[in-house]
């Protein structure tokens, strides 16, 4: 399965300058793709438009091949997606939440409920799957919306800014959830945490203003670096020369 933005451009007011412009991107088929770019980048304007919740000024949003205008419920399935700002119930449990929302991708009602108790299993949420979202903390409320994008068939699973808020406790339990998913299902998750490359991502995606200035395989990324980087911190430092910002001219 392919998604893929085609020369997308998207504004979000109607006279305001386009964040993208005729952007093309395609999430990789494998593994772990990280996002990085800095604050306004068009990182989560990006995974938006994979995501479908917001619509191109012009360009098409594919999913292997067909337009997502005409691919929605296909979509809705197949596309798992974690905003940034994950919204809070205050009816819903959090096993609740994380059912109605596999509900809403197409799972059917036995299935959303067993899928969401297995998904916050997963995220270490077991204990709390019974409390109020309205209730939870703001990492806790983040690994609900982890668990909402594991709990369905999805073929891609796009994480904005997935370990923003979590404790470092918390932050390993995801990583190795996120191993176990990666396994399986092709991965795109933006980050400002460089230290999320951790070896684990396959791919690395650096945009700035709206395009893209590096896509290619994890070491290919970090062949960037300074020669004199400390092996700890070859990604910053790689990081800072693709953008520019160690004094020399980036790539
Ligand atoms: N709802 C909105 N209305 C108007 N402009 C917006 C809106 N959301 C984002 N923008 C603008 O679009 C540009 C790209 O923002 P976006 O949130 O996609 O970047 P980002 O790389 O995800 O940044 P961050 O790392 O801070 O989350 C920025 O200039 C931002 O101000």
């Amino acid at each position: 399965m392919t998604l893929l933005l085609d020369r997308v451009t998207f504004r979000y007011r109607r006279w305001s300058r386009p964040v993208l412009s005729r952007l093309s991107y395609e999430v990789p088929g494998q593994g772990l793709t990280i996002l990085l770019g800095p604050n306004g980048a068009g990182k989560s304007t990006t995974m938006a438009l994979l995501a479908g919740t917001v619509a191109p000024t012009a360009g098409k949003v594919l999913l292997s091949g067909s337009s997502l205008a005409s691919t929605r419920r296909e979509y809705r399935r197949h596309v798992a997606w974690l905003p940034q700002k994950v919204p809070s119930s205050r009816q819903l449990t959090a096993r609740e939440y994380v059912a109605y929302v596999a509900w809403l991708k197409g799972e059917n009602r036995s299935d959303a409920w067993e899928r969401a108790g297995t998904a916050l299993e997963q995220v270490g949420l077991g204990e709390q799957q019974g409390d109020k979202t309205a209730r939870l903390s703001g990492g806790q409320l983040r690994r609900v919306g982890i668990a909402c994008a594991l709990a369905h068939e999805a073929r891609v699973i796009l994480l904005d800014e997935p370990t923003a808020g979590l404790d470092p406790h918390q932050r390993t339990v995801f990583r190795d959830v996120l191993r176990q998913v990666t396994a399986k299902t092709p991965v795109l998750m933006s980050t400002h945490d460089i230290s999320d490359l951790a070896d684990e991502a396959e791919t690395v995606t650096l945009m700035d203003g709206g395009r893209v200035l590096h896509h290619g395989g994890t070491r290919s990324f970090l062949d960037h670096a300074r020669p004199d980087a400390a092996p700890a911190r070859r990604a910053e430092s790689a990081y800072s020369v693709l953008m520019g910002l160690d004094g020399s001219s980036g790539a």
